[in-house]
């Protein structure tokens, strides 16, 4: 990093990390305190601590998956590539990381099918094959725990420490420290809701950012202008592997190459992190097909949008005396959109950038801190240590797990950063160790035929295949030099990559095929299933909407109070109501998922950008405006879908409760939610 002055100072870096941590904390504590006393959700028991009690709706579950796939990559390294590589960098970072989300949309719905009272994806790898497999998985799910949360604290803490000087050892854990406060006070609906209000204010800043730098600042200002710019950056210092050098044209190379890790090192750190099989438990089975299609496509905005805006700018302000020079080490650890953001708006755009990071690295952090805390609960603790864990005893060690793994996360970071590894390192080495066991675990939830030793051996066989690629290939590129500097060429790290997935999915798929299972599911389906609501499957659906047909048969006031007695039902026993497991249902949204994100892949990953490589087409004025204007009206499509649309859909609740507090303070009367209450009093009723 170079050692250029500080644009604000120490205390601003001290007082986001520190106060805004604290803030939310507050803020937590408030939201608990509001949803004990006005809603029949008790943050007290463990099912809500860890899964929100499978309650959460559609717009509320997209905003988490937003917030929680926000990284501090997202944001850097997404800038570094469309400084590296121009406009296809923006590209290949958004679409390249969209489409895991997308294709993930069927997971959950299998899920919900296979497993719908499951707290964890181990704990259905653990039931269908075995305590082998569950170790040698939960290997793969900790270990992408520990590398994402790694690139979350050193990304965080690079930034903090460029703009504000502030000790990269002390925001390496106060970073996770902040989150642990407010994540072990409020666990996973009151983390869903502060992750709300993260990605409201995220996209408020990022569409700051796009008109100040499209609209109104003097050095570009339009998108004529940073055409121009971009053109004459391109004359200057042509880019290596681009068409006629430009940074205008999808034709890259190494803009490509990238393109590729990108995907294979996203499906790893989608398919094997708790973090969004647990918005997919949190969700209602018969909308988490929608929540992670809109969540998917809302993401898209965030880095494709800001990458074209502030990736771009650093490229364009090159020369401009408020830009810094940045080193290869600097693009590493993903400074150019600080660094764009402090040349156009001076202290003012370096503390919106670190309010944003600041808040992308916060709530994805609470997400890695809770998918931990799951695993270390319900997969080491109880399944390990005391399966008859009571109730109380896994609340307990929930909270402390979220604690630990704060500790682990900072410590983490700390080692990378003495190491020298950077978070753009690390995010191209990600598909390297975690690739081999993606194909496996999406065959262990989706298909009977998967067979354990074929899924087993195609993880440890593609991990090795996958660490002897990228060490062979840097060797072989670099003169058997091999050092954190070599090993992160592309090359080396594209080689890794595809040797991972390529052999985790081959050996697991053609393994499945030549010895077959024949597994029903119906073990998985019985996971922390009470025996009267899930020891049999989904024929169950029937009596229970036989049942909920009778209660139903009175009046207004009557079904209400039966609804909330079923929600209350279901909060205490901490299993999805059978009515919502309809099978047909539940097939029709794989249905669903499956073709849809199979057609959106597609478009996102073939038909949009291989014409335009193969055309080597350099965009004109024209061009670069269609693709600037789609991308700030996709960005406000999403800051639609995740701002204004989970506000909608839980009026009634939002309802529910300003009447809770309004009877307490100006009715006379308590306006504490009661449960199942016959007179109508108390101000019950449903959370978001
Ligand atoms: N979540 C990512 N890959 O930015």
């Amino acid at each position: 990093m170079s050692s250029v002055s500080t644009v604000l100072p120490q205390g601003a870096g001290y007082g986001v990390v520190v106060g805004i941590g604290l803030f939310f904390s507050a803020f937590m504590l408030c939201l608990t305190a509001l949803q004990a006393r006005y809603t029949p959700f008790k943050p007290s028991n463990s099912e809500e601590f860890s899964s929100a009690s499978r309650s959460v709706k559609p717009g509320l579950i997209a905003s988490g998956i937003v917030s929680a796939w926000t990284w501090a990559a997202t944001l850097l390294q997404s800038s570094a590539v469309a400084y590296k590589y121009g406009i296809s960098g923006p590209w290949w970072y958004g679409a390249g990381a969209t489409i895991q989300v997308l294709l993930f949309a069927q997971l959950a719905a299998k899920l919900k099918m296979n497993a719908p009272n499951a707290h964890t994806w181990l704990e259905i790898v653990a039931t269908r094959w075995g305590t082998l497999a569950h170790c040698v998985f939960m290997f793969f799910g900790l270990a992408t725990n520990i590398i994402v949360s790694s690139m979350l604290i050193l990304g965080g803490s690079a930034t903090v420490t460029d703009l504000t000087g502030m000790s990269t050892i002390a925001a390496c854990f106060l970073i996770p420290l902040g989150v642990a406060i407010y994540v072990v006070a409020g666990g996973m609906r009151a983390t869903l809701l502060c992750d709300y209000t993260h990605t409201t204010v995220l996209f408020a800043i990022i569409l700051t950012f796009i008109f100040t730098v499209y609209a109104t600042s003097p050095k570009i200002g339009s998108i004529s202008r940073m055409h121009d710019l971009l053109a004459a950056a391109s004359e200057a210092n042509p880019v290596p592997g681009n068409a006629h050098g430009s940074y205008l044209t999808i034709r890259s190379k190494n803009g490509l190459i990238f393109g590729v890790i990108n995907i294979i090192g996203n499906f790893a750190t989608v398919f094997n992190d708790q973090a969004y099989w647990q918005r997919a438990i949190a969700s209602r089975p018969a909308s988490c097909v929608k929540a992670y299609l809109l969540g998917g496509l809302a993401w898209f905005a965030i880095p494709f949008t800001f990458a074209t805006t502030l990736g771009l700018a650093a490229v364009a302000l090159q020369g401009d005396p408020s830009m810094r020079v940045l080193s290869p080490a600097d693009v590493s650890a993903g400074l150019p959109a600080p660094s764009a953001a402090a040349a156009l708006l001076g202290q003012s755009g370096a503390a919106a950038m670190l309010v944003l990071l600041f808040l992308a690295v916060t709530s994805a952090t609470s997400a890695e801190l809770i998918a931990v805390s799951s695993i270390l609960t319900y997969d080491v603790y109880k399944k390990y240590v005391n399966p008859q864990a009571t109730e109380a005893q896994i609340s307990r060690v929930s909270h402390y797990a979220v604690a630990f793994y704060a500790l682990v996360m900072g410590l983490a970071g700390l080692i990378f950063f003495y190491i020298g590894v950077s978070m753009g390192w690390l995010y191209e080495f990600m598909g390297v160790v975690l690739g081999s066991a993606v194909v496996p675990i999406a065959l262990c939830v989706t298909w009977r035929k998967a067979n354990k030793w074929g899924c087993i051996i195609a993880s440890v066989s593609g991990f090795f295949a996958g660490i002897v690629a990228w060490l062979v290939t840097t060797s072989a590129l670099n003169g058997s030099v091999i050092n954190v500097t070599t090993s992160g060429g592309d090359l080396e790290m594209l080689a890794g990559n595809l040797a991972s997935i390529g052999v985790g999915g081959i050996v697991a798929v053609v393994y499945s095929l030549i010895c077959p299972e024949n597994f029903d599911f119906d073990s998985t389906r019985a996971i922390n299933a009470p025996p009267t609501h899930h020891a049999h499957h989904h024929d169950a659906a029937d009596d229970a909407s036989k049942e909920k047909e009778k209660r139903y048969s009175g009046d207004e006031k009557d079904e209400k109070e039966v609804e909330m007695q079923s929600i209350n039902d279901h909060i205490i026993e901490g299993v999805t109501e059978d009515a919502e497991l309809e099978r047909a249902g539940l097939e029709s949204a794989f249905k669903f998922a499956a073709w849809s994100s199979v057609i959106l892949l597609v478009v996102m990953i073939l038909l949009i950008p291989l014409p335009l490589f193969f055309a080597e087409t350099i965009f004109g004025k024209r061009g670069l405006s269609a693709w600037v204007i789609i991308g700030i009206i996709w960005a406000f499509c999403s800051a639609f879908t995740v701002v204004i649309y989970p506000l909608w859909e839980s009026r009634e609740a939002l309802g529910m409760v300003s009447k809770g507090i309004l009877k307490d303070i100006f009715g006379g009367g308590s306006g504490k939610y009661v449960e199942t209450s016959k007179d109508g009093s108390g101000a019950g009723g449903y959370a978001a």
